[in-house]
Parts: C-alpha cells; structure tokens; sequence
C-alpha cells in the first residue's frame, strides 16, 4: 500500500507562510509529479510527507494512519535526492546495504535485495566500486537502488535527475518510467521540468507560491488549464497570452478584438463575461496556421529553423508578442512579416480572475 493524504497542510517559517491549505490524495500506486516555479514550496511538500519536517497545522496520513507526528523512520517511505546523498567511503555494495543493516536484516535477505536492485538499474557491475569511481548517471542509480532495496512503501524524489546532462536524463527519465511499472509503488516526484512531468506522471499537481493551482493528468491540463498560471506553465513553447476586449455576447458565444486586427467568436455558455470587458485569449504556438482571411498581421523579429519545426516569432501592429511554430520548411526564412489564423475551437478564454471560462 502507499496511499497518501494531506489534510489543510499548512506550513510557515516564522512569518513566512510557504505552504497554504494544502489538501491532496494520492492513490496507492500512482505517479503523481509536483511542479511550479523555483520558491513555490514542492521541496517543502515533499518533506513534509517525507517526515524530514513537520506541518505547521494540519495532518498527514499514510494508508489510513496519522503520521503527522511520526519520525521519517516511522513512515516507510524511501527518498531519493538531487544529490545522490551517497556516503563516499563505503562502496557501492555498502551504500546499498547500509539501511538494511541498521533494521538488522539477515544478510542473505540484503544480498538478494541487493542483487536484485542491481540486475534491475544495472548497476552490477559498479558493486565494489566507490561513488567517487561512477559518472553521474551512475550514483543517480545507485541512489534510486539505496530507495529500492528498501522496498519502501513510497518513493520521494526531489529533482532526481537535475544533475544529468540532457541526453542521460532522457534515457533515465525512460527507465524511472520503467521502474515504475514494473514496481508499481507509489511515487512523489518533484521536478521545475516540465518535460519530465507531462511524460512520468499519472497526475500532475501545479503549484504556486505554495498553493495547489490545479491536479490533473498531463494532457488535461494542457488542453483544459483552469486558469492563466496553468495555462502559460504548461506546455512549451508557451501558450501565447493575448488581452482582447470583449465586444458582444450572445448565447452560445463571446466575441473578441485585440491587437493586430484580431477578431474572434469562441464558442462559450454562461462566461459570466460581458461587453467592454477585459479577457485574455490562449493560443498555444502549435495552433497557429499561416495566411487566410482573419488572420493577425505581425512583424517577424526571429524565425527559428529547427529542421522539423519553424518557430516564429513576432510582434503585431499594436506591439503585442507572438509566437508560432509551424512543420519546417513552412515559413520562408527570410520572412518579414507573416499573418498568423488561428482555430477558435482551439484557443481559451480567461476573465479578468485569470480563471478560464470557455
Ligand atoms: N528552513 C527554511 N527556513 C526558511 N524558509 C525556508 C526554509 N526552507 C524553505 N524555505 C522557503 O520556503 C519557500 C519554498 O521553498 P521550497 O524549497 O519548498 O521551494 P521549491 O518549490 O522546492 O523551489 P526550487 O524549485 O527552487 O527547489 C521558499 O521561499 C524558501 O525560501
């Protein structure tokens, strides 16, 4: 089992209130990945539920039992850190070892725990070397392994794979994905990578200045963030956010102007919008097609020639920035101006609240 609920968590440092109201439910065995801007309290989280700090109000509880005021040790959960966090004189045998000893397992149990952890990181090989002795890709998988041979009711991670230059985060974001299948434990995984957390998680959770925004699976809250921070923070390059006034409502729709001669009806009931309102049209750079009738005009300041992508950058008549991305080769590189249409069954509306409502 490893299911884990937080009940009104809240957490202050003095003044400083870095948690708010917290309320989350994870179900045994998913992958849930915390997410947001640097400062916004996903370590915090992470450690609270680790028991490596304590909430300053409100619970947590593990498969049923209040453990808000349990030690870390009492949890059975196992983390795994930015760091490696690998004690560099023992081996990596001993580092593996090292948990199991201190619960006094019997020795045949930790070498077939061990052995097992080994075959599955493939780390064989590496069992008798030092952590000094292993590039990073390595000790991360040593850390992962320390995690596994615990057979922990959980798995925490803390930006795991941080510290690993992109093409071998790729390959272990692919076999963390793996480990999860075949383990199919509970896991917490904190990342600011974006990337990371819509191809791992089951669920994403969004935060911000401490507070949840919005939970979801990855491609819900790319096609439905609930509000403007969910919707610039999902998805790259980001959504294109663009003020519109709105100009008339009728039933089943809300129309818009903007800058660059924009013009839009978005279908849309009880918007709670009305004429002469300020709203913020999402475009997502993807959903761009070149030229036609209601196209936006703009200024190219940057064209990106990516080989299977074009990226556009540009700047309508009213000095509002756009970016599109179209299949390469689309755009004449050269291209001075360029007139940008767009789906409106394919943009969001957000109100004034920066809440989406189409
Ligand atoms: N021990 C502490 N004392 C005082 N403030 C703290 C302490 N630990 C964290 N904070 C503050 O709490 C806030 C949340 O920090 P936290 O490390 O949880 O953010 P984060 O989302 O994990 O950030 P990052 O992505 O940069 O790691 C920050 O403003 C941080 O400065």
């Amino acid at each position: 089992m490893g299911q884990i609920t937080l009940n009104k968590v809240d957490r202050a440092y003095g003044k400083l209130k870095v948690l708010h109201d917290i309320n989350l439910d994870i179900p045994d065995g998913e992958f849930t990945v915390l997410v947001g801007p640097s400062g916004c309290g996903k370590s915090t989280l992470l450690r609270l539920i680790a028991g490596l700090d304590k909430p300053t109000s409100g619970e947590i509880i593990i498969d049923g039992k209040d453990v808000t005021k349990a030690s870390a040790a009492d949890r059975g959960l196992a983390m795994v850190f930015q760091s490696y966090a690998l004690y560099p004189h023992m081996t990596v045998r001993q580092n593996l070892a090292f948990g199991l000893e201190n619960i006094r397992m019997p020795k045949s149990e930790i070498e077939s725990r061990i052995q097992e952890a080994a075959r599955m990181l493939e780390i064989g090989p590496y069992l008798d070397r030092r952590p000094g002795q292993l590039s990073g890709g390595q000790k991360q998988r040593v850390a992962i392994g320390r995690a596994v041979v615990r057979n922990p009711t959980a798995f925490l991670l803390d930006e795991p794979l941080s510290n690993l230059d992109a093409e071998l985060r790729i390959t272990m974001r692919a076999e963390l994905s793996g480990l999860h299948e075949r383990l199919t434990t509970t896991m917490v995984y904190v990342t600011h990578d974006q990337v990371e957390a819509m191809t791992l998680a089951d669920r994403i959770v969004v935060m911000r200045a401490g507070r949840i925004e919005q939970i979801g699976k990855p491609l819900d809250l790319f096609h439905r963030p609930a509000n403007l921070f969910v919707a610039g923070f999902i998805g790259a390059p980001r959504m294109n956010l663009v003020p519109v006034t709105v100009t008339s409502v009728d039933g089943d729709a809300v129309n818009v102007e903007g800058p660059g001669g924009l013009e839009a009806r978005i279908a849309c009931k009880d918007s709670g919008l009305a004429p002469g309102d300020a709203a913020t049209l999402g475009i997502r750079p993807h959903d761009f097609s070149e030229g036609g009738e209601d196209a936006i005009e703009a200024e190219v300041t940057l064209i990106e020639a990516l080989g299977p992508e074009t990226v556009v950058h540009a700047n309508t008549d009213g000095g509002q920035k756009l970016v599109a991305v179209f299949g390469g080769g689309a755009v004449d590189p050269e291209a001075e101006r360029v007139s940008l249409r767009f789906d409106p069954e394919r943009v969001h509306l957000f109100n004034s609240d920066e809440q989406r409502v189409n």
